[in-house]
């Protein structure tokens, strides 16, 4: 292992006994700084650099190609997922393969264009209560957007993924978002944080009890519904599943339960940890997406003007709901948020296990036992691929006769190959409709930037966030 590692560049360390270990402390913007850093380092040293953590060697691409051939054939989840099954157990999405790969088959059916569509109505409905809660906001100058977004974000998935309506956008902490957050921060800090690693000493640390805690608060809700979900499917057997308290015909949870049952069936704690997967797949991603497209909205000014074009041409002015039928021709209103996701992928690092030697080209072997982080970060910054404007913001990039050569992996903000999201078109028509509803309203205004690079401060919470929450002002149209 040492002498392949030898074969690919390290960056410069300040403590070469302990390699990377003692470089990725600090807080969580120190470390994003950080995992920059390596990334121009890979991109500049042909795509792959690797360093020690500890014992444990890492290697980290932003080569398309290369990334190709991981995502393809390295399908088992890094050890540092571990931290995170406290929260969620053997959910399919950090999983051994062994488990993940029946899971997914089940999972699949419930993204059909289909059942997504009558999703459309939800993402409405939601979007509609989001803009109205802004409107307090309008005019009365800079505040934060994470607050509502994220509450938006749980909305949507919890009425779609289980038929709830929890209401978080209409309580300032509510305690199930709150005790997700906490859940999500508290297994995060650990990745990073070496001393918090042996589950032996965690237990002797505050934060051990917090975790356990608020893991209660969240699996406690979930096995209730899924409880309740399961009555209601044996007392209406034969009919048309109804625990509908939402705007949603069907959610996830009947159709895993209906699709599980062809396969021998999942337990409740089975089901419990696959409708975590989806709100912990859901819920930040959609919502940091959500605050990077308006952030850079209201830095250019001009890109945000093109969107109301679209968008008073599909509407008309008026102040209807969205249908589905409209998503279709938000065209340009898709490129700025794929742009925005090129720039500020919601998850910048997908981290795997080489489960055997993995030949990357003829000099470069992967051994067995090695991390691989694919740096989605890297990867769409890359100016090999995308040129020297690279870090330019420019929506247009996304026309097709733009990007119709791209390598593969090129743009992965969805990860690539057998284990990729499942939710990308979920995510993309929940987005368009919430960021649309309040586009037709409001104006973005933020501080303009001096040229086409976005300067925003990020930070990594396992998701890639903006340091200062989105911080924005809005006046109505
Ligand atoms: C902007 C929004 C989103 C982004 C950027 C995103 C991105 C990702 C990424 C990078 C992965 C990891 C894949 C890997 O390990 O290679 C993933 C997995 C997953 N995502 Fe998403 N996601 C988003 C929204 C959603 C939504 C809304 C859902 C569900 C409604 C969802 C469901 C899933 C599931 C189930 C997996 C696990 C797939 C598997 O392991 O088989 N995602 N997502």
């Amino acid at each position: 292992m040492y002498l392949l590692a030898k074969k690919v560049k390290t960056p410069k360390l300040l403590f070469p006994f302990f390699g990377i270990s003692f470089e990725v402390l600090g807080n969580t913007e120190a470390i994003m700084n950080k995992m920059k850093y390596y990334s121009d380092f890979s991109t500049s040293s042909g795509g792959v650099a690797c360093g020690w953590l500890g014992p444990l060697l890492y290697y980290l691409i932003t080569d398309a190609e290369k990334i190709e051939i991981v995502l393809q054939n390295n399908l088992e989840k890094d050890g540092l997922h571990r931290f995170i099954r406290v929260l969620v157990g053997n959910a399919s999405i950090f999983s051994k393969v062994s488990i993940w790969r029946p899971r997914r088959k089940i999972a699949v059916p419930a993204f059909s264009p289909k059942i997504l569509s009558e999703f459309v109505n939800v993402f409405s409905v939601q979007s509609e209560k989001l803009s109205n809660k802004l409107k307090p906001m309008a005019g009365a100058g800079n505040f934060k957007l994470w607050p509502y977004v994220n509450a938006y974000s749980l909305d949507a998935i919890m009425e779609t993924a289980i038929g709830v309506q929890i209401n978080a956008q209409d309580s300032q902490g509510n305690p199930i978002l709150r005790a997700l957050n906490e859940s999500l921060r508290l297994s995060s800090e650990r990745i990073f944080h070496l001393w918090l690693q042996p589950d032996w000493l965690y237990k002797f640390f505050p934060q051990y009890k917090q975790l356990l805690y608020h893991t209660k608060i969240v699996h406690d809700f979930t096995s209730e519904i899924i409880r309740k979900k399961r009555m209601d499917i044996n007392t209406n057997i034969g009919q048309k599943p109804d625990v509908v308290q939402g705007n949603s015909e069907t959610t996830f949870l009947d159709l895993l339960i209906r699709q599980s049952d062809l396969q021998g069936g999942y337990t409740d704690l089975e089901l419990r940890e696959e409708v975590l997967t989806f709100i912990i797949a859901a819920t930040d991603t959609s919502a940091t997406a959500m605050g990077f497209t308006l952030k850079l909205l209201g830095k250019y000014p001009e890109i945000q003007q093109r969107v109301f074009k679209e968008l008073d041409a599909v509407f008309e002015g008026s102040d209807r709901l969205l249908h589905k039928h409209d998503l279709a021709k938000l065209q340009y209103l898709e490129r700025v948020i794929k742009e925005t996701l090129r720039l500020f992928p919601s998850v910048p690092f997908v981290i795997r296990k080489a489960e055997y030697d993995t030949q990357l080209n003829e000099d470069i072997t992967l051994p067995k036992g090695a991390g691989i982080i694919c740096s989605i970060w890297g990867v769409h910054r890359n100016p090999t691929i995308w040129g020297p404007d690279a870090d330019c913001f420019d929506p247009d990039r996304f026309l097709p006769k733009r990007c119709k050569d791209l390598p593969a992996c090129a743009y992965i903000p969805f990860s690539f190959g057998p284990r990729n999201c499942l939710g990308y078109k979920y995510a993309m028509m929940s987005m368009k409709t919430a960021l649309s509803t309040l586009l037709r309203r409001y104006r973005v205004v933020g501080e303009p930037e001096a040229g086409p690079i976005p300067h925003i401060r990020v930070k990594l919470e396992v998701m890639l966030k903006a340091v200062d929450e989105y911080e924005v002002a809005i006046v109505e149209r």
